[in-house]
């Protein structure tokens, strides 16, 4: 690892700020060679977020959810994504706190056992979010609620259960393109294995 960068914040501007903060950073920088530079970047400020993905190990199944993304479809790739439940951070929550919530709301499974795997910058060059990442077991038979998330809040969300193995089919596949999930059905694909 090297040294910390040198670096300050010159001026901000905040160029949009209708759900989170789109801001515009003019940063001095010191290079590795010793110069200065000042560079300009845009920032979206949208918090942290939190995510499990919940197995049943005497099945091997796993719990995703299923739900339209918007940026997908702008992008015009497939847009109903197969993924870990997730949640944003509430302000006054913990990102564990935050995945038990989500899990009941999106699938009705109580997660136990819940793991921290790691916390991450999924896209550190756009966006300032941090995304913690958790795994847990579930039993089918302790199902609270059929899940499906706030309708109130434009929710739609289909749960899936299926075996570990046929998800990660699904990833070769490219049916399932977003990253949290694939690394953490990776991460439970590795525990499983003896390695984790
Ligand atoms: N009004 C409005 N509502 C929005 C907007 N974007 C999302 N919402 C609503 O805000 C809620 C967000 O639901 P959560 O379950 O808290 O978050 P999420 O969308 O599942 O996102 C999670 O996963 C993302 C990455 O996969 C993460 O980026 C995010 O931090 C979080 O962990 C949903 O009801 C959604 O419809 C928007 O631009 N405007
Ligand atoms: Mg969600």
């Amino acid at each position: 690892m090297g040294e910390e960068p040198q670096a300050r914040i010159r001026a901000t501007k905040t160029l949009s700020n209708a759900r989170f903060a789109l801001e515009s950073h003019e940063i001095e920088q010191r290079r590795r060679d010793g110069g200065w530079q000042t560079v300009k970047r845009e920032i979206y400020r949208v918090g942290e977020g939190a995510a499990v993905l919940m197995l049943d190990p005497r099945r091997g199944t796993v719990v995703l959810v299923r739900q339209f993304r918007a940026a997908p479809f702008v992008n015009g790739d497939p847009a109903l994504l197969a993924e870990a439940c997730a949640g944003m951070v509430e302000e006054g929550d913990t990102p564990e706190e935050t995945v038990r919530k989500e899990a009941e709301q999106e699938t009705g499974f109580r997660p136990r056992d819940l793991r921290h795997a790691f916390t991450l910058y999924p896209s550190p060059g756009a966006t300032s979010e941090k995304l913690h990442l958790f795994t847990a077991r579930y039993d089918p038979a302790e199902r609270a609620g059929p899940g499906g998330g706030r309708p109130e809040e434009g929710e739609d969300i289909e749960v899936l259960e299926l075996p570990l193995d046929r998800a990660w089919a699904m990833v070769g596949a490219g049916e399932i393109i977003d990253a949290k999930t694939v690394l953490l059905l990776q991460h439970l694909r590795l525990e499983r294995a003896g390695a984790g």
